[in-house]
């Protein structure tokens, strides 16, 4: 099932869009309704001979979204970047990747090589150091994720290698209220490395295509026990998403009244089995990442939250 956005809609994103940037970054819909978003297919938003020349050697041309599954809502839009864009985006990161690794246990004590997480990753914090390709990957994510970019969080690049994982975890709470995630891969590995969505709920019908796996039966069980399965056995099941390169991921943490959607958010990272995995992602919160947590300070005087959390043992 494709996901598509209304055209009126889309006519003033086009307007928004191309009045603030060049061609290149401007979608349109052709006449045919179900044809790819292109970047470059509409001529009256390029502002320059110059633009006009560079559309003319653009070949990006975005997949329409699709839509994964409804709860937490997921969907995929393939060839966002070229494998060109993607190289440039990681290296804007050059030389301040560091150690990602996050242990088990609060001190890290009781089970010193338990990794919850390894491989490498930095912060693009920045902003006088991003090169154009940067700024307009980020521009890109605001427009297919429909988020105002003062809401986003610095692109955060990250690089697992060979045994590298993350295991499950959801990415906000109330307090960090990044109420939407959007990933997008920047180098696929040979094997390995897949995102998985184990408690999808909702799951679209018919294969999608970079997807595969069924989402589990036990989230009331997970619920009520609090203990998560661990990352070798959901990653042989479960929704299992390729990182395919120039692939966007884009999926929700919390539902409109600010609950986290557990488990179902929870996803994790198999480990690469040969080659590397990289990405760039974009955290959107619900407030301005430069004022305070307004809403996060109600929810948590009204207890829209629900009590249970997850807590890996
Ligand atoms: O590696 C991935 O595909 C997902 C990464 C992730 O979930 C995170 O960094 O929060
Ligand atoms: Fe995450």
């Amino acid at each position: 099932e494709d996901f598509r956005v209304d055209s009126s809609r889309l006519a003033s994103q086009d307007i928004i869009l191309g009045s603030r940037a060049s061609c290149s970054f401007s979608f349109s819909f052709s006449s045919s309704f179900s044809s790819s978003f292109s970047s470059c297919s509409s001529s009256s938003f390029c502002f320059s001979s110059k633009e006009e020349a560079n559309c003319a050697a653009e070949t990006r041309r975005w997949q329409p979204p699709r839509l994964l599954a409804r709860n937490p809502l997921i969907y995929v839009i393939d060839n966002f970047a070229t494998k060109e864009e993607c190289l440039e985006v990681f290296n804007n990161s050059h030389g301040r990747m560091e150690s990602a690794r996050v242990w088990k246990g609060s001190m890290g004590r009781e089970s010193q090589n338990a990794a919850v997480r390894s491989g490498l990753t930095t912060t693009l914090n920045k902003p006088a150091k991003w090169t154009s390709v940067t700024r307009e990957i980020i521009e890109r994510m605001d427009a297919a994720t429909m988020m105002p970019h003062a809401v986003g969080q610095y692109l955060q690049v990250t690089q697992y290698d060979v045994g590298d994982s993350y295991d499950l975890h959801r990415d906000s709470s109330i307090e960090a209220a990044r109420t939407l995630t959007a990933i997008l891969f920047l180098e696929e590995p040979e094997e390995g490395g897949e995102l998985i969505f184990p408690w999808v709920d909702d799951l679209v019908s018919g294969p999608v295509a970079g997807a595969e796996g069924a989402p589990r039966k036990d989230a009331k069980e997970i619920l009520a026990s609090g203990k998560l399965p661990p990352l070798r056995e959901v990653c042989e099941a479960g929704l299992r998403v390729r990182p395919v390169q120039g692939r966007l991921v884009v999926f929700r943490s919390h539902d409109l009244m600010g609950r986290l959607i557990m488990p179902h958010s929870l996803h994790g990272s198999c480990p690469v089995r040969r080659g590397v995995k990289r990405l760039a992602q974009r955290w959107y919160q619900w407030h301005d990442v430069h004022s305070n947590n307004l809403l996060g300070e109600l929810i948590s005087q009204t207890g829209l939250e629900p009590s249970w959390r997850v807590k890996p043992k």
